[in-house]
């Protein structure tokens, strides 16, 4: 390779060190063929000397014979790996590309633009911090682009870089440049794009991708290489929020018992006060124990095992959190999803459901609205076909703790699985919590409600601030103790006296009935709730009561 560190021949140790300590940036490209995005990769990559000799020379030689560049170094060629595939016909997957600089780490996911790739696009997007999206400065904003740009919001990618390239073609013409950045901002204003920046730039003649450009003086930003290298990403990390999804339970001996994962958000200390999800009970964390021995502190992205004060019931896929900052915890709820096989999602069919180390059974039970990626138009559905995007509302077995997605991309993030090839055929954004009441009506949950029609009736009113969440968060820990129960919310009914009679009916079914801060409900049981702290222990008091008084066995 042209261009590495000294430390390499003196002190690889100090450089490994260095390289390992060094920030990483995951990114995406995306573009529309013939864009020039192989060029640009090519040209990053070259610029940036991470080019071996003997690539170098292979590229100088292909260059004359097949390039299409005449006398230039056709650095296209660099990437032609996918290009290949495609020319085959195989399936295009995505290309990862890793890269540094003195400054950074890179992972550059590299994914084909067309519309039947929206599917790989959101498997590159999937943990990308930045995108990089190119235009032709001789087209302007197409539709690739506003697809792009439309799946880089959904996919919570914060940072992006539009590269108008081929500037060489447009006489690198400044008001050219202006015209593309006023067409991309107009459109791009609803997406919620946090942080766009604009670079002039052309792959082809290197201009502005890792050497500021002699022929666009006008043009006062820094670099792409440079933006890549400095746009801020440590500040993205939620260090609030604490999320730890289990992954395993490290069970060596007698003497410990540790739960193992990484940190989805937020930081850890010992002697915290933690809640394990969904059974809402609560203990403190003991120790944080790591490789390198016990820490003081772990925070987001870390791997570590932590032992808790008391032996309270934790398994894989249970996510332990702060008492007093709770996620919502939920057997249904609204997500945007990617669908990505040729059958159809539709609704009621099972799917293996996996939300981090979680797994669970569920249900599309309906698609609220599909979005066309190109026009971005909201439609109305009842199916999502491949590489179709919708808002659809899901429904599953087992109670999920999670965050919204743009909140936390972990914990607000799940894959669909099909039961039969294991092959994971779709991608979910979680928006917001759903009614379980509704799932009453589900023929999916409709079984595993009359397996559990056992239980004594009651109805439970839960009023405070917090009414709804306070309801939620008790029908998940009646469910973790095998009991259904239903909320009632004032979405359901519109009068009083409906609303009476409703749970009238469902309590003569069986069912455990619980009202969210509504009036008018004959209620067995008054609990109250006005924040977080609050609501764990109301459901804490409420269970023991339920238990005391045999109406809840276990
Ligand atoms: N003049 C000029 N030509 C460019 C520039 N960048 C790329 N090209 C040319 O545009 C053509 C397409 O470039 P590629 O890099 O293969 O484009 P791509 O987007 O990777 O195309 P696909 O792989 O087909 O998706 C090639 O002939 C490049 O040499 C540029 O900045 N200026």
């Amino acid at each position: 390779m042209s261009h590495q560190s000294d430390l390499i021949g003196t002190d690889i140790n100090a450089y490994l060190k260095q390289h390992e300590q060094k920030e990483l940036l995951r990114l995406l490209t995306c573009g529309s063929v013939d864009d020039g995005k192989s060029t640009l990769i090519g040209r990053l990559l070259h610029d940036t000397s991470m080019i071996y000799e003997d690539q170098l020379a292979a590229l100088e030689s292909d260059s004359s014979k097949v390039g299409s560049t005449g006398e230039k170094l056709d650095l296209s060629l660099l990437v032609d790996g996918l290009q290949a595939e495609r020319e085959q016909g195989i399936t295009i997957d995505v290309a990862y590309r890793y890269f540094s600089t003195a400054k950074r780490k890179f992972i550059m996911a590299d994914t084909p633009g067309h519309e039947q790739y929206t599917r790989n696009m959101a498997t590159g997007a999937s943990n990308a911090q930045l995108a990089v999206i190119l235009i032709d400065a001789r087209h302007g904003v197409l539709t690739q682009t506003k697809r792009h740009s439309f799946l880089a919001s959904l996919l919570g990618i914060k940072h992006v870089v539009v590269a108008i390239n081929k500037m060489d073609l447009v006489d690198y013409s400044e008001q050219r440049f202006n015209e593309i950045r006023e067409e991309y901002q107009h459109f791009c204003g609803n997406l919620g794009l946090e942080d766009v920046r604009f670079v002039p730039i052309s792959a082809l003649e290197g201009d502005n991708v890792v050497y500021p450009s002699e022929n666009m003086p006008w043009f006062d930003g820094k670099p792409m290489m440079q933006v890549l290298e400095t746009v801020p990403i440590s500040h993205d990390k939620d260090f609030e929020h604490f999320r730890f999804p289990v992954q395993y339970v490290n069970r060596p001996n007698l003497d410990f018992r540790g739960f193992c994962g990484t940190i989805a958000s937020g930081v850890v200390k010992p002697d915290d006060e933690v809640v394990a999800l969904p059974s809402g009970r609560s203990t403190r964390v003991d120790r944080v124990v790591t490789f390198e021995g016990d820490q003081d502190e772990a925070h987001i992205d870390q791997a570590v095992t932590l032992t808790l004060k008391d032996e309270i019931d934790v398994s894989r896929g249970d996510m332990l959190v702060h008492a007093g900052n709770m996620p919502e915890v939920a057997t249904a709820f609204n997500a945007n999803v990617v669908w990505m096989t040729d059958q159809p999602l539709a609704p009621g069919r099972q799917y293996d459901i996996k939300q981090g180390p979680r797994y669970t059974s569920g249900a599309m039970r309906r698609v609220h609205y599909k979005t066309d990626v190109n026009t971005l138009e909201q439609q109305e559905g009842s199916e999502l076909g491949l590489n179709e995007i919708g808002l659809c509302e899901f429904a599953v077995s087992h109670p999920l703790a999670f965050d919204p997605y743009p909140n936390c991309g972990s914990t607000g993030a799940f894959i669909i699985i099909d039961r039969l090839t294991n092959i994971t055929i779709g991608a979910g954004m979680i928006k917001s919590t759903a009614s379980d009441a509704e799932g009453l009506m589900n023929p999916v949950t409709i079984e595993e409600w009359q397996r559990r029609l056992d239980q004594k009736p009651l109805v439970i009113d839960c009023g405070g601030e917090a009414a709804d969440k306070l309801a939620t968060a008790l029908q998940r820990s009646l469910f973790d103790v095998g009991k259904t129960g239903v909320v009632l919310d004032n979405t359901n009914t519109d009068s009083e006296e409906d609303r009476g009679s409703m749970a009238d009916v469902l309590r003569s079914q069986g069912l455990i009935v619980l009202t969210a801060g509504i009036s008018g409900t004959p209620a067995d049981y008054s609990v109250s709730a006005d924040n977080d702290a609050g609501i764990s222990k109301a459901v804490q008091e409420l269970l023991q009561t339920l238990r005391r008084e045999q109406r809840l066995q276990g």
